[in-house]
């Protein structure tokens, strides 16, 4: 998935039509995936998804999911955490042949142990291929439930909760999932929840264990929202622009299914007016003044920290971070890539006591061409795309985008990015 394709980023000044500019954003691909899931487990009538995300990742689990009943034997997830994670219990439980599920070379670094362990409790029969407690897996079809009781730590990932939450109904059973505190990434299990709700399943919260009964999903339509994690790239382009500079991000909604919109009251502090109106968010940059340090838990939306650290550094706001841990075991390890990254701009991030990181940013410098690197993370490139309001950068691998967010680069020439080929 390499690919050595790289951008020069520069911001027009003097771009004209500033106003009224509108960002169709793509759909989420949390919502896309939980959704394909729901509906390939749905067996009566035919559950029809609007809006499904563009998104690689979303994209390959619809087509994995659309050839399993072909004489595919193996299934190539790319580095889609979801896609790998919601498969493997999808397949540990409905699979009638023996199949095996791998990833990119990073995706065999990322742990998927504790979701086995748990499935394999239940009565699944899946087997390490390289090396135990990572992809790839071999898994066989699954013949009879021995429990229906399982603990799950819930601080590693959210990812899989949700997948096993999302077999639970088939199993004649029923399950009891109960999770280990503390809970990281816990709007994604709501999400998760929020969905299966819709298709009529009823998951019952008994203290931190969720019981689910043996149920059927039932055919629904669903439309994707527009996607929160994306939308955060537009507040810390607003937040870096001039006073006044305002633009438009169509599809987000106020009852959102999505913790990622978060992002809202972190970018208020930081200079961002965003008000719903009927096609999405409008946001707007005011004047009020920033404030020295930001303390922020990233616990529960994770997936905004490489947004919120390269805007709070542009605009020499310092950092005091919790709930980052997951970070290390993502598309790339974001902590160390962060780190590498925000040096260049003569800011440093540091883990100040155990679990609380500390970005300092009042030295933040940008006098000459900065050349991102990319780390095969989506959220690399796209996080620090905005500091070419700042001044050039040359960004790495610009491919990387397609995981989350392929009209990425079109979306930002369209409010006044330069992107040279180089
Ligand atoms: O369930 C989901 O859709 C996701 C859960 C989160 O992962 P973790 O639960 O591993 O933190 C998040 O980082 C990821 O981008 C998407
Ligand atoms: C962590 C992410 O995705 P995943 O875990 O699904 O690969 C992400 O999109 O930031």
């Amino acid at each position: 998935m390499k690919n050595n394709l790289n951008y020069l980023v520069n911001y027009r000044q003097n771009s004209t039509n500033e106003q009224n500019q509108k960002i169709n954003l793509p759909s989420s691909k949390s919502e896309a995936n939980r959704m394909l899931i729901i509906k390939a487990l749905t067996t009566n009538g035919s559950t029809t998804i609007n809006n499904l995300s563009s998104a690689r990742d979303t994209q390959t689990l619809s087509r994995l999911l659309g050839s399993i009943d072909q004489s595919n034997t193996e299934l190539d997830v790319l580095d889609a955490g979801t896609t790998m994670r919601f498969l493997t219990a999808f397949l540990a439980i409905t699979t009638q042949k023996q199949i095996v599920i791998t990833g990119t070379q990073r995706m065999k670094q990322r742990p998927i142990g504790i979701l086995v362990e748990a499935l394999r409790s239940i009565g699944c029969q899946i087997n390490y291929l390289e090396k135990e407690g990572y992809p790839p897996l071999s898994i066989n079809p699954f013949k009879e439930q021995t429990n229906q009781e399982i603990s799950i730590p819930g601080n590693v990932s959210s990812q899989y909760i949700s997948a096993l939450l999302m077999v639970a109904p088939l199993l004649p059973k029923g399950l009891a999932i109960n999770i280990l505190a503390p809970i990281y990434s816990q709007p994604y299990i709501d999400m998760t929840i929020g969905l299966m709700a819709k298709a009529g399943i009823k998951v019952e919260k008994l203290g931190s264990a969720l019981r689910i009964e043996n149920q059927e999903y039932k055919a629904i339509e669903h439309t994707i929202e527009s996607d929160w994690s994306g939308a955060s790239y537009w507040f810390s382009f607003i937040a870096l622009s001039k006073i006044g500079r305002s633009i438009k991000l169509l599809g987000l909604k106020e009852d959102s299914l999505q913790g990622d919109q978060a992002i809202r009251p972190i970018m208020q502090k930081l200079g961002v007016q965003s008000t719903y109106d009927q096609e999405g968010i409008i946001l707007i940059k005011n004047n009020n003044e920033l404030p020295e340090w930001l303390e922020i838990d990233f616990k529960e939306f994770p997936d905004l920290a490489q947004t919120v650290v390269a805007c709070c550094a542009a605009l020499k706001v310092n950092l005091k971070m919790t709930g980052l841990e997951s970070l290390r075991i993502k598309e790339t390890d974001r902590i160390k890539a962060l780190h590498n990254e925000i040096s260049k701009f003569n800011c440093s991030l540091t883990e100040s006591s155990k679990g609380v990181w500390e970005m300092k940013a009042k030295e933040f410098s940008f006098t000459e061409l900065i050349n991102i690197h990319t780390y095969e993370d989506h959220r690399m490139a796209m996080s620090f795309a905005p500091l070419a309001l700042k001044g050039p950068l040359l960004i790495d691998e610009i491919d990387v985008v397609n995981k989350s967010y392929p009209s990425f680069w079109t979306d930002l020439k369209s409010v006044g990015f330069e992107l040279t080929e180089q």
